[in-house]
């Protein structure tokens, strides 16, 4: 039978966010913030496992106490995202038919509502697809000198957000070159071989914590969400 599979990549070093702690770590509302990533994934009864993989040196994991049902906890982070992600699936072995439903540690706000969006528009789809965001403001191209070269029309561009929803014996195949820079997220590996991933509506508020500030306003979407 097909199973659904999270796999987090949770083995990032938060350098724009500029703490000691990494910010998966980092506390929101008596939880480490990777704590509410995974509690939106294990809830899901589409999803049959949930694996997070964090840095083989990680001294911060053990420390706290995680949801046991569905959560598989594997060492093998890499130099990159990239590498994190073809690392847990090495570490997996999911069959190649199953689903894998790649999502950032850092994106600890995403709703249960649209982390249900995306598996049923992606359903049986032949490549898979992402949650992401229509770009909502006017797009400016920059030059060295910190001025405006271009305006760059919007239509037709979105923001990717995650989860990534994919077949694990293409994301595997698609993440062999995992160094490759052009690689920043599993639809562009997907891309780079040559298919046309779904485009799913995400939603504002699965931001990825990336700055101090966005701290913040995570906190404040997961206190009113209750
Ligand atoms: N070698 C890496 C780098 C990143 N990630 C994970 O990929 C997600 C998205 O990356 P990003 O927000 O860029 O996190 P960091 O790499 O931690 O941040 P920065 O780029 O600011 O250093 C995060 O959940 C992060 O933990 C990972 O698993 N392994
Ligand atoms: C995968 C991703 O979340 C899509 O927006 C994003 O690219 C990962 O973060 P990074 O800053 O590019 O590492």
């Amino acid at each position: 039978m097909t199973r659904r599979i999270a796999l987090v990549p949770a083995a990032g070093h938060g350098s724009r966010f500029g703490s000691a702690t990494p910010k998966q770590y980092l506390d929101i509302g008596g939880q480490p913030l990777l704590a509410h990533t995974l509690a939106v994934l294990v809830a899901n009864s589409a999803i049959d496992q949930v694996a997070v993989v964090i840095s083989p040196g990680d001294e911060w994991f053990d420390s706290f106490d995680w949801p046991q049902p569905k959560l598989t906890v594997l060492r093998v982070g890499g130099a990159s995202r990239a590498a994190s992600v073809a690392n847990g699936l090495a570490a997996l072995q999911p069959a190649a038919d199953d689903w894998v439903l790649v999502h950032d540690a850092a994106r600890c706000c995403l709703s249960p509502q649209a982390l249900a969006r995306l598996i049923a528009d992606i359903g049986d789809d032949a490549v898979g697809g992402i949650l992401a965001q229509p770009v909502a403001d006017t797009v400016k191209q920059g030059d060295a000198g910190g001025r405006i070269s271009a305006t760059v029309p919007r239509d037709g561009l979105w923001l990717a957000q995650t989860p990534q929803m994919f077949r694990a014996g293409l994301l595997a195949n698609a993440l062999a070159d995992a160094a490759n820079p052009a690689i920043t997220d599993e639809a562009s590996a997907i891309e780079l071989q040559g298919h046309a991933p779904r485009l799913v509506v995400g939603e504002a508020q699965n931001f990825k914590v990336t700055w101090p500030g966005d701290l913040a306003l995570a906190a404040a979407i997961l206190a009113a969400r209750g």
